[in-house]
């Protein structure tokens, strides 16, 4: 088994983890971003993250990134100038393959193995709102991931967080305080056999399966008033999609 991780606390600012953050074009919650921000050794925006970046932090100098790459069919050049005078890198990727999200992970991984980063995950914020086929292209991203890199790659917008969990056994802490109440296993990449434990709803050995059964509006086994949640564990033979809900206003 994969030793445990706790999704949410990445987002508590307490932590002593470090990441890599990327910001997606989304609207930025200023919440999340102050907190990652704080964790991040290393930053970047993939093309229009830039605008938000800008437009919810041009007065202070604390927040730079590393580098902004993309088609730069959604900088602003207001934004573009900003950034460049402030000396962060414009990294263009013209392949029209791979979403901007792709290649700005492809190459934070690479910049990470270079600069011999010490990192614990990779945060995404933005990704899960917005249009669809750029909701189920942050799904796909995930997948290449797998073979990017062992890091963990989070993805979090709003009230929800996705990670995908690779083939094995997982166990995922859920007792941050900022859990919402409802979490899913979703087999985005086609039938996993499945078996849970920590659930209100558990898996034994079950196929989830679009068409066939897929673990929505699950929830976590309840458990004493004061009591600690207990860890959940996942067993899955193929990629299957963790997502939960965040508590907000909490931090
Ligand atoms: C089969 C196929 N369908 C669609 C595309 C087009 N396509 C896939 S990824 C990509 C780049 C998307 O860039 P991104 O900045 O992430 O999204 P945008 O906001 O420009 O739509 C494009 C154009 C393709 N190359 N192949
Ligand atoms: O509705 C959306 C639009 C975009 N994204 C993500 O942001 C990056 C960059 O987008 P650009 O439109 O090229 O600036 C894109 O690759 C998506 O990952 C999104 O999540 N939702």
């Amino acid at each position: 088994m994969d030793e445990e991780l706790s999704p949410l606390e990445y987002l508590l600012p307490s932590g002593k983890q470090r990441i890599g953050l990327i910001i997606l074009n989304q609207p930025l919650d200023k919440d999340y971003l102050d907190i990652l921000w704080s964790k991040a050794v290393v930053t970047a925006c993939a093309d229009g993250g830039a605008n938000h970046l800008y437009h919810i932090t041009r007065k202070s100098d604390s927040f730079r990134p590393d580098y902004i790459s993309g088609d730069f069919d959604s900088i602003t050049a207001e934004v573009r100038a900003f950034y460049a005078d402030k000396g962060c890198r414009l990294i263009e990727t013209s392949d029209q393959d791979f979403t901007d999200y792709t290649k700005c992970l492809l190459i934070m991984v690479e910049e990470i193995q270079q600069r011999n980063l010490q990192v614990d995950a990779i945060v995404t914020l933005g990704g899960l709102a917005g249009r669809l086929d750029q909701i189920m292209a942050t799904l796909e991203t995930l997948h290449h991931a797998l073979s990017m890199t062992q890091l963990p790659l989070l993805v979090i917008q709003g009230t929800s967080l996705a990670y995908l969990l690779r083939p094995g056994k997982h166990a995922l802490g859920v007792n941050t305080g900022i859990e919402g109440d409802w979490c899913g296993l979703i087999p985005v990449g086609g039938p996993c056999q499945t078996t849970t434990t920590g659930l209100r709803w558990n898996l034994d050995n079950q196929v989830l399966q679009f068409g066939k059964l897929v673990s929505t509006s699950n929830t976590y086994e309840s458990v004493s008033p004061g009591q600690p949640r207990k860890r959940i564990t996942v067993t899955t033979d193929q990629p299957l999609l963790w997502s939960m809900g965040i508590l907000k206003g909490l931090q």
